[in-house]
C-alpha cells in the first residue's frame, strides 16, 4: 500500500518514512522535533563528512574559531537559537544577564573602536562617528519605508546613495573625501552582512521584512557547533549517514522500498544508493538550488517554484581570519575599521581585481578569547572580490593581507601574521554562497512559495518540503530562522499524522 495515502496506517502500527536532505541546524532541527514526537523511520542524508553545514566551528589552541555563523543575533526570549543555547547552558554568563537580554541594537552599527586610512594615518573618531550615526538613522529609515508607496525596482544601495549624495553638497572640501571613503566602507561592510555583491542588489521596499531581534550579539565559548551537537545527541546514532550526496530527488512516483511497501519518493544518492520513503525534507542551501534545481528534483519543480529561487538572492561573505604572535591593537579594542581614500559609493569603480580586491574588506573584528585560542583578527568580505579571492592560494591572501596591514597601520615592520583561516563559501559546491536576502525583483511571497510543499494537496501530499534559512520570511540568513524552519516542517508533518490518527480513531467509535 502506498504510504502517505489519505488510507494510510496511523503511527503506531506503521510509521512513515522521512527523509532530510541536509545536516545543518534546520536538518537537525527537523529530525529532533520529528522524533521526539515519534517519528521512529528517520534518516539525514548529508553530502559532506561533517554535519552542521553552515555552522562550522573548527578547534584551535584550547578553542574554536568559527568558520561559518559566529554569533546568536539578538539573544532575547524571540531567539529559539539563545533560548536552546541557555536550557544546555552553553553560554558564559555574561551572554546569559537581562541586561544583555534587552539591548535594542535596531540595526545600528557599531562604532568601530578604532579607524586606519590608507594613507596610514588614524582617522579622528569624531568624523567616524558622526558619519556612522548619520549612516545607521539612514539604514533605520532604509528598513522602515513603506511598501505602499515604494517603487519595486529600488534598492537600499539607491536609497543610501541619494541620502548621501544630498548631504555631500554641504560639505566642504577639506574632509569631504574622507567623508565618502567611510560612507563606501559602511556600504561595504552592509554588503557583507547582507551577503551580496552589492546593496543595489538588495530590494528597498522588502528590507524591513527582516525582523531584528533585541540583545547584544553573543558567541559560544564550546562553538556554534555545541548547539548542533546538543540537537544531534538526541537521535539514535545511526540517524545521520554523513558522505551520502543526494543526486535526484524522484517525486510523485510509486516506488518499492526494499520492505516491500509502495513509497511515492525515492531519493537517489551520487554513490547509486537509493532511498524511499513517505516525505523527504529539503534543507539545501539557496544557492545549491540556484546551481542544481533543474536536476535535483525530478520531476521539475513547478515554474512558480523554479522563479521565487531565482528570484531571492543569495551571495557570498567570507571569512579571513589572522593570528598574530602579539596583538598589535589595544587590549580594550574590539574592531578595527579601514578606509580607502579616493573610494566613494557615489562612483562606479572599474576594478582591477588582482590588485584591488582588498579594497573590499571594510575591517576586521578582534576575536574574542585570545587566551585560548591567540590573537586573531577576523576580516569579512563580499561580493565578486570575495569569490576572487577564493581563487588565489593561501600565500598570494596572506601576502595581500599584511601588506594591507602595514599600509593602513603605517608601520612596514608590522610582523606578518603566525597562521590565517579563510574561508571559500562559494566554491563550497553543496553551499554554494554564504546566505541569501531579498534581492530587487523578489517579493516577501518568494520566500513563502520557497516553502511550500510539494504536492500541497490530493491522495498524496507533502511529499517534499522544504526548510532552510532561505525559507523564513522574517529571519532568513540566520541561524535562528533556519532552525525555525527545521521546525516549522516538522510541525507540518507532526500536524498531519495527528490529523490522520484522529480520523482513524473517530472512524473506530
Ligand atoms: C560566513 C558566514 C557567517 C555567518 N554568520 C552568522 C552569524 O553570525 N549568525 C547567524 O545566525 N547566522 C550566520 N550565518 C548564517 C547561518 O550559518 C546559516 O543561515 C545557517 O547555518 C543555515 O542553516 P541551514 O540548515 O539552512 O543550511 P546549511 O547549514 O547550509 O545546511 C544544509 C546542508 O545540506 C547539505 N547538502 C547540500 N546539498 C546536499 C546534497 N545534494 N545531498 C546531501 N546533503 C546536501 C550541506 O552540506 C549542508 O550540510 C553565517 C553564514 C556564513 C556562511
Amino acid at each position: 500500500k502506498a504510504m502517505g495515502s489519505e488510507s494510510r496506517q496511523p503511527m503506531a502500527s506503521q510509521p512513515p518514512a522521512v527523509l532530510i536532505i541536509g545536516s545543518g541546524i534546520s536538518g537537525i532541527a527537523a529530525a529532533q522535533k520529528l522524533y521526539a514526537h515519534g517519528f521512529r523511520n528517520l534518516k539525514v542524508l548529508e553530502a559532506k563528512g561533517r554535519t552542521g553545514g553552515r555552522i562550522w566551528s573548527q578547534s584551535y589552541g584550547k578553542g574554536f574559531v568559527e568558520l561559518g555563523a559566529q554569533w546568536i543575533h539578538g539573544p532575547s526570549p524571540g531567539n529559539p537559537i539563545y533560548q536552546l543555547a541557555l536550557k544546555y547552558d552553553l553560554l558564559d554568563p555574561e551572554a546569559m544577564t537581562m541586561e544583555n537580554q534587552k539591548v535594542k541594537v535596531d540595526g545600528h552599527l557599531p562604532l568601530f573602536r578604532i579607524s586606519y586610512s590608507s594613507s596610514g594615518k588614524i582617522v579622528s573618531r569624531e568624523l567616524v562617528a558622526n558619519i556612522t550615526e548619520l549612516y545607521s538613522s539612514w539604514l533605520e529609515q532604509s528598513q522602515s519605508v513603506s511598501q505602499k508607496d515604494c517603487d519595486p525596482k529600488a534598492s537600499v544601495g539607491g536609497f543610501l546613495q541619494q541620502k548621501i549624495a544630498s548631504k555631500e553638497k554641504d560639505w566642504d572640501s577639506a574632509n569631504k573625501d574622507m567623508k565618502l571613503a567611510l560612507f563606501k566602507g559602511l556600504l561595504d561592510l552592509e554588503c557583507c552582512i547582507s551577503g551580496t555583491h552589492s546593496m543595489n542588489y538588495v530590494a528597498l521596499c522588502l528590507y524591513g521584512e527582516y525582523t531584528m531581534l533585541p540583545g547584544l550579539d553573543c558567541t559560544f565559548p564550546g562553538g556554534f557547533e555545541s548547539i548542533v551537537n546538543q540537537l544531534k545527541s538526541s537521535l539514535p546514532n545511526d540517524t545521520i549517514l554523513l558522505n551520502k550526496t543526494v543526486k535526484t530527488v524522484h517525486w510523485n512516483g510509486t516506488f518499492q522500498g526494499s520492505d516491500s511497501q509502495m513509497y511515492p519518493v525515492q531519493v537517489q544518492c551520487e554513490d547509486g544508493e537509493t532511498f524511499e520513503a513517505d516525505h523527504v525534507i529539503v534543507t539545501v542551501s539557496l544557492g545549491f538550488l540556484k546551481e542544481k534545481a533543474s536536476s535535483f528534483l525530478s520531476p521539475a519543480l513547478p515554474p512558480n517554484k523554479a522563479q521565487a529561487i531565482q528570484n531571492v538572492g543569495f551571495g557570498t561573505n567570507n571569512k579571513i581570519i589572522l593570528e598574530f604572535k602579539e596583538p598589535f591593537w589595544d587590549p580594550d579594542c574590539k574592531t578595527i575599521q579601514l578606509i580607502w581614500e579616493g573610494e566613494s559609493p557615489l562612483l562606479e569603480t572599474k576594478r582591477n581585481m588582482k590588485q584591488d580586491w582588498v579594497k573590499k574588506i571594510p575591517g576586521f573584528v578582534v576575536l574574542e578569547r585570545p587566551e585560548r585560542i591567540g590573537h586573531m583578527l577576523c576580516s569579512f568580505i563580499a561580493g565578486d572580490e570575495s569569490e576572487y579571492m577564493e581563487t588565489l592560494t593561501d600565500d598570494e591572501v596572506l601576502s595581500s593581507m599584511t601588506a594591507l596591514l602595514r599600509q593602513f597601520t603605517g608601520n612596514p615592520e608590522l610582523p606578518a601574521p603566525i597562521h590565517m583561516f579563510r574561508t571559500k563559501w562559494h566554491s563550497e559546491p553543496y553551499t554554494h554562497g554564504s546566505y541569501s536576502y531579498i534581492a530587487v525583483g523578489a517579493s516577501g511571497d518568494d520566500i513563502d512559495i520557497l516553502a511550500q510543499p510539494l504536492p500541497n494537496e490530493g491522495a498524496k501530499p507533502l511529499q517534499v518540503l522544504f526548510a532552510g534559512e532561505a525559507t523564513h520570511r522574517s529571519f532568513y540568513s540566520t541561524t535562528h530562522g533556519a532552525l525555525l524552519s527545521g521546525w516549522r516542517e516538522a510541525e507540518r508533518l507532526i500536524g498531519r499524522y495527528q490529523e490522520l490518527d484522529s480520523l482513524l480513531n473517530k472512524s473506530k467509535l
